[in-house]
């Protein structure tokens, strides 16, 4: 029997992408869904495209509105009397040099990317703790573990994650709490398009890398692998896979591999 099947999941910008994707194939599998991002009628339309929508709920929400989390984590709970997974995978890019970017857009893709997935994660540990139970699966990203020019906001907003998450899984696993890392690397989506550009603006372009990545359909079902064998951290893409285990043996040479490769 699929580990996952009737488990409530609440995806976290399920409106495109990965997130989209992720709730398709988790349809698929019976799960009951519970779909967020900031567009309810984007959100109406990939319900209505799930194979069960009877079994999925939308809650539309921002991110960035801390106040609101407890809120949120209220809503979601009542959807279907429990969240049994939490997929944190809103966020945001970066496609600007350190010294063309203005501060603001530090802070927007630091509000977005962590400070939104702490916010959201710490309103429902609670939930979890009663529960003796609870599942964070976090979207970080091979910019996480390393870093790439152009991204500086973004790697640090990733990095941030893991070290967040962490400690999250050392204080609550006696509570029954998993985590559950994933890291992407190029994955076919429009997240170059509405990167952010040094001026806060959108990039919208995409850009070949990420075109050339893998098609959200196989990156999903690897990512539903790791979170049914509940993983610490996976990595999920193509040969750039490699850069984190170059990175850690050997940073140097990672240095010069990602500046010869030179992705914007
Ligand atoms: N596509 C890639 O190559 C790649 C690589 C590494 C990591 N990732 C990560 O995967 C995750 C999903 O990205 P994607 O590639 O599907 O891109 P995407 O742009 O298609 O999806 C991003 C999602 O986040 C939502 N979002 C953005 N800001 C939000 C806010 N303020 N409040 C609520 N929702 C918000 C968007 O509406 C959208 O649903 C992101 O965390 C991204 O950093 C993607």
């Amino acid at each position: 029997m699929d580990k996952l099947k009737d488990k409530v999941i609440w995806v976290t910008g399920a409106s495109s992408g990965i997130g989209k994707e992720l709730a398709y194939q988790l349809s698929k599998r019976n799960c009951k869904l519970i779909l967020s991002a900031r567009r309810k009628e984007v959100l109406e339309k990939v319900k209505n495209q799930c194979s069960n929508p009877k079994d999925v709920k939308i809650l539309p929400l921002d991110i960035i509105e801390f106040e609101k989390a407890d809120s949120y984590v209220e809503i979601a709970i009542d959807l279907f009397g429990k969240v049994d997974i939490q997929i944190n995978n809103a966020g945001v890019s970066q496609r600007s040099l350190i010294a063309e970017t203005d501060f603001s857009v530090y802070k927007t893709i630091m509000d977005i990317d962590y400070l939104g997935t702490v916010a959201l994660s710490k309103a429902i540990l609670p939930h979890f703790m009663l529960n003796n139970a609870g599942h964070y699966v976090v979207v970080s990203s091979l910019m996480g573990k390393f870093s790439s020019p152009y991204r500086s906001g973004y790697c640090g907003a990733k990095h941030a994650l893991h070290g967040f998450f962490d400690a999250m899984r050392m204080e609550h696993e006696k509570h029954g709490v998993r985590v559950t890392m994933v890291c992407p690397g190029f994955v076919n989506t429009n997240i170059a398009k509405s990167a952010l550009t040094g001026d806060g603006t959108l990039q919208e372009s995409n850009d070949s890398a990420t075109q050339n990545g893998l098609s959200t359909t196989n990156f999903c079902n690897k990512m539903i692998t790791a979170i049914k064998k509940e993983k610490f951290e996976v990595y999920i893409g193509g040969k750039e896979v490699k850069g984190v285990f170059i990175k850690r043996f050997f940073p140097k040479l990672l240095h010069k591999l990602v500046l010869k490769s030179q992705v914007r």
